[in-house]
């Protein structure tokens, strides 16, 4: 379980200052998928690198599964599997080599890291590439390799900076069939997106983010009341203000 209370974030860059983040407030659930829906700019992976420790906040608070981030940054981490917005992973490795060595930076048992992989191997359907070297690696190949990483040390709580951002139809189906996975495994998981389709898709709770701060959020039927409008787009569109950056 995640809970965030009023997250406020401002980089000064040359030409002044810019909130990134004004205000963020929500909670994820255990077995539930909670997206966080906003256009381009909105401060989604700014509130996501504060949630999980990469960045401190100005102001506010993050806690997970009962713990302060500000108070025990490593407990939190260690309940924590993220997929960061870059995906990074050590080229001159395999696959399998890219996701064992997170499993001995957490400090796992080399057997237990063998079995961890057989089993995120099948989830992302990574069979054919597990044992490639990860350079030259397509976007969906570095995107599966970088879950596995995240994962291997059986994480409770999942975090994804938009997950399924430039992979093809095939890939995003089993993406989200992954993500359904997460959930019926009773973890709180949670990824941003900018597409409407993709939250209405898997997600239990929405949370609108636009110009730094959550405009809406609750259950694709509750957001539907809220804003008056049958269908969840045009509810997502009313609660933005304007179509502005969100795909369909
Ligand atoms: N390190 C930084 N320095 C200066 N400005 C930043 C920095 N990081 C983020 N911002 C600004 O903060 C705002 C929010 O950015 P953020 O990356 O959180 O948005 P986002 O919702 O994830 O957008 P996208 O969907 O485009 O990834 C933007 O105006 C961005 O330019």
């Amino acid at each position: 379980m995640i809970r965030v209370d009023n997250l406020h974030k401002s980089f000064k860059t040359k030409t002044g200052t810019v909130k990134a983040v004004r205000g963020v407030s929500f909670e994820a659930h255990d077995g539930e998928i909670t997206g966080l829906l906003g256009p381009n700019g909105a401060g989604k992976t700014t509130s996501l690198r504060m949630l999980y420790t990469l960045m401190s906040p100005d102001q506010g608070r993050v806690e997970v599964d009962g713990v302060d981030a500000a108070k025990d940054p490593a407990a939190v981490r260690r309940q924590l599997g993220v997929l960061p917005d870059a995906r990074g992973v050590y080229k001159r490795l395999t696959a399998r080599e890219n996701i064992a060595y997170f499993g001995r930076l957490h400090g796992m048992d080399e057997a237990v890291i063998r079995a961890r992989s057989e089993v995120l191997e099948k989830a992302l359907g990574m069979e054919e590439i597990m044992d490639r070297q990860t350079e030259g690696f397509s976007q969906g190949q570095r995107t599966k390799t970088a879950i596995a990483r995240a994962l291997v040390h059986d994480p409770k709580n999942v975090i994804l900076d938009e997950p399924t951002n430039g992979l093809d139809v095939m890939t995003t189906r089993a993406m989200r069939e992954f993500l359904r996975t997460l959930r019926a495994e009773g973890r709180c998981v949670i990824f941003s997106s900018h597409i409407m389709q993709e939250v209405a898709a898997l997600c239990d709770r929405i949370v609108i983010v636009a110009k730094g701060a959550v405009v809406a959020q609750g259950t694709a039927d509750e957001l539907r009341a809220l804003t008056g409008e049958e269908n969840l787009e045009d509810a997502f569109v009313k609660a933005i203000g304007s179509e502005e950056g969100l795909h369909a």
